[in-house]
């Protein structure tokens, strides 16, 4: 017998990823009387670390509270949040292309950090996990990141790119998780879930 859990996530690669490792969930999204994305506003000189554990429990708390306010049956709710880093400056998700390109064009030729944090409630139980990995991008020209930029794959993702995608022709290495850098890390995700004693 599994136990299903609610994904309080509207990526389509987070789904994606619970599925690959076996977890039946269903979504809970928020809806349009939900601010989502003031949630993921910066602070000041926040490290990222701080950041991306702090705006995954947010995200935690309004997806509890949402799923009390529509009186749906219970059962562990999962959130995650990835953040792109390049040494301490924060890189969110491009607000247009001219800004994926600016993005871009900083992280060409560098490593830089990927941190997702997953954070799991069950109940008055709450467990979380960051998982943290290294990119390090290839020299882009101006051309290559002008053409990648316009396959539309950087909007919607922490950093412009997506490892699953087309960037991957770009990345010369990883280290760390790959599933992590796609938004949820799997290993962390399981072994929270089993601490909670989610059958899966
Ligand atoms: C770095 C990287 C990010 N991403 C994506 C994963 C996330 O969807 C997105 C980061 O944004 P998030 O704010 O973490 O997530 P989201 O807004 O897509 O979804 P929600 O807040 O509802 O959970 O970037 C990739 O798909 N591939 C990558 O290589």
């Amino acid at each position: 017998m599994r136990d299903f859990i609610y994904l309080a996530s509207q990526s389509p690669r987070r789904s994606q990823l619970l599925d690959q490792i076996g977890v039946a969930h269903q979504l809970l999204l928020a809806g349009p009387e939900e601010d989502a994305e003031s949630l993921e506003s910066v602070r000041g000189a926040e490290a990222p670390g701080r950041y991306v554990a702090r705006v995954t429990g947010l995200k935690l708390d309004a997806a509890v509270e949402r799923l009390k306010r529509q009186g749906l049956p219970a059962a562990p709710v999962l959130c995650a949040d990835t953040t792109v880093c390049l040494g301490r400056d924060i890189l969110g998700k491009p607000a247009d292309e001219a800004d994926a390109v600016r993005i871009l064009k900083r992280l060409a030729g560098q490593s830089h950090r990927v941190l997702t944090a997953v954070a799991v409630q069950k109940g008055k139980q709450r467990v979380d996990a960051v998982s943290e990995s290294w990119v390090r991008f290839a020299p882009m020209t101006a051309a290559q990141i002008k053409a990648y930029v316009a396959t539309g794959e950087p909007l919607g993702k922490a950093g412009a790119y997506g490892v699953q995608g087309r960037a991957a022709a770009h990345i010369e290495q990883i280290r760390g998780s790959y599933s992590g850098i796609m938004g949820l890390p799997l290993f962390e995700t399981a072994a929270l879930l089993r601490s909670l004693g989610v059958r899966c």
